[in-house]
């Protein structure tokens, strides 16, 4: 059952430089069993983990191994299929371990990995050459926001994200909008201020391509979301799910992310 806008909500675990392959272990089957125990409806909100590259191999054979619901991807891929490109990872190599997910242009690779618009475009072609769905990340920073320049500025990273791209591929992405002043900060965006740079993301997807496949586009929110704010994110019309840091790696705390539905229930 997908929500009432037609698009099934995603619950994406960032868990960034964090877990080795052994708690990513632990992780999953925690994760798996919180949720479980709770009856989720994996087909209602999507739910998936996004570990380091050395946790990927082990967290993919738990969960082909136990048929478990979630699904796995990685957190950037290269822009190149293979080759002299010491330290990279090919998204040929991601797709082989089952991956579903790639991010593409978080915000900490473009600042320490100094990851430019162009290279984000590359990278978003590579994903759909090895048939990875990527969330491509977008948001401002502070003095953007201060500014009050929020959505030309996130417009415009998508627009250049997106350049040269088919719509039989776009239609497939996942952006997500992660405001750079609420990422680990607990500065957590209003439900407001997601809905308002979400909508117009959507906006320039019909402007873009159509309208009927800006309707099919989820659009995630990131930044501080936890188990207590995600509700009130979520009833927003064009936010579609989160893409979750902190949060995550805490198996309950991230179950009950998933599990907002519950929350509304009982508010
Ligand atoms: O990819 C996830 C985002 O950077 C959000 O991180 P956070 O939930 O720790 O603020």
């Amino acid at each position: 059952m997908a929500g009432t806008s037609g698009r099934t909500p995603l619950m994406a675990g960032n868990w960034k430089m964090n877990l080795d392959h052994l708690q990513a272990t632990h992780l999953v089957q925690k994760l798996d069993w919180t949720l479980r125990d709770g009856k989720h409806d994996f087909g209602a909100v999507e739910v998936a983990v996004l570990p380091p590259f050395t946790d990927i191999r082990s967290v993919q054979t738990l969960i082909d191994g136990d048929r478990l619901e979630l699904k796995h991807g990685g957190q950037t891929l290269s822009e190149h299929d293979s080759g002299a490109y010491t330290g990279q990872v090919s998204g040929a190599f991601l797709a082989k371990l089952g991956c579903t997910y790639v991010i593409v242009g978080h915000s900490e690779c473009r600042e320490y990995l100094h990851e430019g618009d162009e290279a984000v475009n590359a990278k978003l072609k590579a994903a759909y050459r090895h048939s990875l769905t990527p969330i491509f990340c977008v948001g401002e920073g502070l003095e953007v926001r201060q500014a009050g320049e929020q959505v030309e500025f996130v417009l415009a990273q998508v627009e250049a994200g997106l350049a040269g791209l088919p719509a039989e591929q776009a239609k497939s992405i996942v952006v997500a909008y992660e405001p750079i002043w609420a990422i680990g900060t607990g500065e957590v965006a209003t439900p407001e201020d997601a809905q308002e740079v979400c909508a117009a993301i959507r906006t320039k997807l019909a402007e873009l391509y159509s309208g009927d496949l800006a309707d099919g586009v989820r659009i995630l929110y990131g930044g501080s979301v936890k188990a207590n704010n995600v509700a009130a994110i979520m009833a927003q019309e064009d936010v579609d799910g989160a893409l979750v840091g902190g949060a995550s790696l805490d198996p309950v705390e991230f179950a009950s992310i998933c599990r907002y539905r519950d929350h509304l229930a009982t508010s």
